[in-house]
């Protein structure tokens, strides 16, 4: 991998609620390869954006396109099986599954899932369940989580749901994830494991990331270039240091502090 392609390309989005424009014209580019931070001050139209490129609604104007192919039109579905992958939180119904249930019900188009693929060929449909509960068992190595295999979702801390969430994209082909404050409810621990976890994704199986993060110092430590945006704007793309030391960027913080008290 040339680490250099651009893999994900925002041109001019727009989007609005009634009159508000929650994201007001941006645009900017995600390299192959990187781990890409956005951040921004409370508000700022982060996770519009990142609904907007997962899918989730179409935007009000502008283009989104992925792997050179105008997306913008494309269900999440669609998008998820280009591997353009959103983690989500575990489902509430799935908390009663156990951690390694969980991954297992995350890949798509198991042959087991068609009547007629089960009816047709059975032999195959136990050697999907093989492959799918091998690679769970390899994904919960991976993440350090096999002594809680068979423990129920619902009864892992924060950190473990958190890198629980990462496993579940593991499951599937995914290319370019988008992850949507993975420190959030983190203990220190843990959150170090996550960012190794996420950076050794990153080096070693050739995932890219997007990752929202209000916790500087995962930002910090993992990604470059960050963006940050302010009112529905890009305000400035560029390694940390730069972003951080930024006039506007301080400015739209300090807005933020004075603004919302809380
Ligand atoms: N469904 C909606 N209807 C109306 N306004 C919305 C809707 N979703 C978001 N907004 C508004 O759009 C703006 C951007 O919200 P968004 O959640 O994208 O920001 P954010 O940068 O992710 O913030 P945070 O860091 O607090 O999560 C906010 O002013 C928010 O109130």
């Amino acid at each position: 991998m040339s680490g250099q392609d651009t893999m994900l390309e925002v041109e001019d989005l727009v989007m609005t609620y009634g009159g508000f424009r929650a994201v007001d014209g941006c645009s900017f580019a995600v390299r192959e390869g990187t781990i890409t931070g956005l951040i921004g001050p409370n508000g700022a139209g982060k996770t519009t954006m990142f609904n907007l490129v997962a899918g989730a609604f179409p935007p009000t104007s502008g283009r989104i396109r992925y792997l050179g192919r105008d997306v913008t039109d494309l269900s999440t579905d669609k998008r998820f099986h280009l591997g353009l992958v959103r983690t989500f939180q575990i489902p509430h119904e799935f908390h009663r599954l156990t951690a390694l249930e969980n991954l297992m019900m995350v890949p798509p188009r198991q042959s087991g899932e068609g009547l007629l693929a089960n009816w047709l060929s059975p032999g195959r449909v136990r050697a999907d369940e093989e492959r799918v509960r091998a690679r769970a068992v390899e994904t919960l190595a991976f993440l350090e989580l096999s002594h809680v295999a068979d423990e129920r979702a619902g009864n892992l801390s924060g950190g473990q749901k958190k890198l629980l969430e990462l496993g579940r994209t593991m499951m599937t082909d995914a290319k370019l994830v988008l992850l949507d404050e993975p420190a959030a409810g983190v203990n220190r621990t843990l959150l170090r494991k996550l960012e190794e976890k996420i950076a050794i994704l990153n080096r070693e199986r050739g995932y890219t990331f997007v990752l929202i993060e209000h916790d500087m110092e995962m930002i910090e430590k993992l990604c470059d270039p960050v963006i940050c945006m302010a009112e529905g704007r890009v305000l400035i793309q560029g390694d940390f240091a730069a972003v951080r030391s930024d006039p506007r960027v301080l400015e739209a913080y300090l807005g933020e502090t004075v603004g919302d008290a809380a």
